[in-house]
């Protein structure tokens, strides 16, 4: 088959692609237009998510047989009109699933023992022992929403922390000797740490608002490493200033994306909510990086190349 890579990734997917006999072609610069005026040429088209598949996208490609996203999530795909197609959609959560439950684990452990202020503090000459008590996971209670590949690379983190693990998906039977699986309300009844590992849909598009925070019994912790979209910023941002929110880590945030480094090049720009998060000690952030490491680059690569290798299509 003909490929047409758009975005980068491991030097293995091409290698291991070539070897099998398929041509490759790399463009990681022309624009989605100039992309269009030549898809036409490929059987597949592996990507990350530089740019939308979408319909004018999809109609353009009068000879694709799949679409390889080297990630997990889809959103950036019109998935119904390309299966309408008969266009393959793989996936590979497979590669990154480890690296974002182990970076919400670290992000969960980094706030509970105040490792990021207490670094601060001591590099500022400041030895603030009783202002940096930490909490111990053990005995507490995390609420998963979401238990797909990532909520379960995370819940198997857990395990050796003697915490009680909940999970909460749409989807039924899915609970495993790593999480017990409980309806929504039982989950906001008990849990001590939210930590969401749900795909952006229009089910979970500004899902962690004021309601539904409001809906948890006791003050918790919230760890975000899924889609920025799914919390509503000035809802967290309220919480976080009443208490109700304990602490945030957020590897994802609205504002994400192209538009981001703008927002600080031009400070009056910057909506308020974000300007309490970057200043907020009991806050930890990072530039969506949960499923970025030098492994997953590896293993989301591998992952493609099976899958498509594994294709039925000639
Ligand atoms: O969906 C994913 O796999 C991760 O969020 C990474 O997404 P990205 O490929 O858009 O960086």
């Amino acid at each position: 088959m003909r490929i047409l890579h758009i975005d980068s990734n491991h030097d293995l997917m091409i290698e291991q692609l070539q070897a099998a006999g398929h041509i490759n072609e790399e463009d990681y610069t022309s624009s989605k237009e100039e992309i269009e005026a030549k898809i036409e040429q490929y059987e597949g088209v592996v990507i990350r998510s530089r740019f939308k598949i979408d319909k004018q996208f999809l109609d353009a490609a009068t000879n694709l047989k799949f679409i390889a996203r080297v990630g997990a999530g889809l959103e950036s795909i019109d998935i119904p009109y390309a299966e309408s197609k008969g266009i393959a959609l793989i996936a590979a959560p497979e590669g990154n699933r480890n690296a974002v439950g182990e970076h919400a684990l670290g992000m969960l452990l980094m706030l509970f023992n105040k490792l990021k202020q207490a670094d601060a503090e001591v590099r500022a000459g400041q030895w603030n022992r009783e202002k940096n008590r930490g909490l111990e996971l053990e005995g507490k209670t995390v609420g998963l929403i979401g238990y797909g590949n990532m909520g379960n690379a995370f819940s198997k983190k857990l395990k050796g922390f003697d915490c009680e693990v909940l999970c909460y998906d749409i989807r039924p039977n899915l609970g495993n000797e790593n999480a017990t699986q409980v309806s929504l309300e039982e989950l906001q009844q008990r849990a001590d740490v939210l930590s969401l590992h749900t795909p952006w849909t229009p089910l979970t598009d500004k899902m962690v608002d004021t309601e539904f925070i409001n809906g948890f019994k006791k003050p918790f912790w919230l760890i975000n490493t899924a889609r920025g979209k799914s919390v509503v910023t000035e809802a967290l941002t309220n919480a976080l200033k009443s208490g109700k929110i304990l602490g945030a880590g957020l590897d994802v945030l609205e504002y994400e994306k192209l538009s981001f480094e703008n927002l600080f090049t031009d400070t009056e720009q910057m909506p308020e909510p974000l300007q309490y998060l970057i200043q907020a000690e009991n806050v930890v952030l990072t530039p969506h990086i949960a499923g970025w490491t030098v492994e997953s680059k590896i293993k989301l690569a591998q992952t493609i190349v099976d899958k498509i290798l594994a294709l039925a299509i000639k």
